[in-house]
């Protein structure tokens, strides 16, 4: 890459580099690292990625090269511990505005009409949320990380009637990770996996269609059902102006700890630029809290049932509380100094870039 070639690429979607799913192969990247006399390495990527970029320091630190290693967050998802927000994840919530916006449309040019988009966030429900949030179009939101049901008192059935009495049309947005146990229940299939480990979900938006349509039909309810996938057309697009800005302060971010020689996952935390240890972004999921106050205006927004008993919530919180202590890993020291091994903190705050 060349300072010509990249001068307008964030003009662009996808990525110049090229993505990838699992094929890694942690000794051959080093070896090549070394061979090459490499001394700083830049990587960026999702949660998978991080996971990756700490394999590469600790086999990096095993062989004792001098050779700095930083992680920057990008994934729509939002997905990524610790950090404010990942590099994506704004332009993803902006683009998901122009669905949700078709979806309203051709739900209200309809008698009894439902428009349901399908996002991503495979294990977190940042997109929809949020996007949920913008939009205030929307009648319910589901996300993985809060679990529903689609029968009975307080289902989702019982929602959607409801709500088509009041007002003759609804949209739905659902992320593509919520209610896989429900489907895993009425069609049976062994879990496949992507190359990187990750679970290939299978597509909530369709078979949700299918469940609404034949729930309508068995109460002879006449209705449409307009369902809108624009997964790809979303990730695919350019980063927006928002999202430019902070990738550029990532970069600037990145190279300032990288020339220093630390190794890290640089990011915002608190609104402040950071540089983060490994181990403290890969051990755990960024996830929405459903016990937070975020997914409370979300309800209130929504007016939809949270599809959650008092138990739910006492496991959602005490789940939060252990998730909430995590362990330091001894002799997890990433912030080397001129690699040196001194622990400086878990969180070292950049003062000025
Ligand atoms: N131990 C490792 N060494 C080198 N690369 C790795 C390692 N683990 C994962 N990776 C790379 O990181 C990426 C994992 O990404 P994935 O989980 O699919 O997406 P994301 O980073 O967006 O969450 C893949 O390109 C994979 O090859
Ligand atoms: O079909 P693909 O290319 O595997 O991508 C789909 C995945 O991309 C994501 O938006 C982002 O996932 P990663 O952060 O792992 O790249 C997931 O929510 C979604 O399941």
């Amino acid at each position: 890459m060349t300072p010509k070639s990249v001068n307008d690429i964030h003009k662009r979607g996808g990525t110049v580099l090229g993505s990838s799913r699992g094929g890694h192969d942690t000794h051959k990247i080093v070896d090549n690292i070394q061979d090459r006399g490499i001394n700083q390495v830049y990587i960026i990527g999702g949660d998978g990625t991080q996971k990756g970029a700490y394999e590469i320091f600790k086999e990096i630190r095993r062989r004792g090269l001098k050779v700095a290693v930083a992680g920057i967050p990008k994934t729509i998802d939002n997905d990524i511990a610790v950090i404010d927000k990942s590099f994506g994840f704004d332009t993803a919530v902006e683009e998901a505005q122009r669905a949700i916006d078709a979806a309203h449309v051709e739900a209200s040019s309809a008698e009894n009409g439902i428009g349901l988009v399908k996002l991503m966030g495979r294990y977190s429900g940042f997109i929809a949320m949020y996007a949920t949030l913008a939009s205030r179009d929307v009648d319910c939101c589901l996300i993985p990380e809060s679990p529903f049901f689609l029968e009975g008192e307080g289902g989702l059935f019982e929602y959607i009637e409801r709500r088509l009495k009041e007002n003759n049309h609804m949209v739905i947005v659902v992320a593509e990770g919520a209610g896989q146990d429900l489907i895993a229940k009425s069609i049976p299939v062994a879990d496949q996996l992507d190359a990187s480990g990750n679970k290939l979900l299978l597509d909530v938006g369709l078979w949700l269609t299918h469940k609404i349509k034949d729930h309508c039909k068995s109460k002879k309810m006449e209705m449409t059902i307009k369902y809108i996938d624009p997964t790809y057309m979303i990730r695919a697009i350019p980063s927006n102006a928002s999202d430019n800005v902070y990738c550029t302060l990532l970069a600037h971010s990145a190279i300032h700890g990288a020339m220093a020689g630390y190794s890290f996952t640089v990011g915002m935390v608190n609104g402040r630029h950071a540089y983060i240890p490994f181990h403290r972004v890969t051990s755990t999921r960024n996830k929405v809290k459903i016990t937070d106050r975020m997914w409370a205006r979300l309800l209130s927004s929504t007016n939809q049932p949270s599809f959650l008993s008092k138990e739910d919530i006492m496991e959602a919180r005490e789940a939060e509380r252990l998730a909430n202590r995590l362990p330091v890993p001894a002799g997890s020291s990433e912030h080397t100094k001129k690699h040196s091994a001194s622990v400086l903190s878990n969180v070292v705050t950049v003062v000025a870039v």
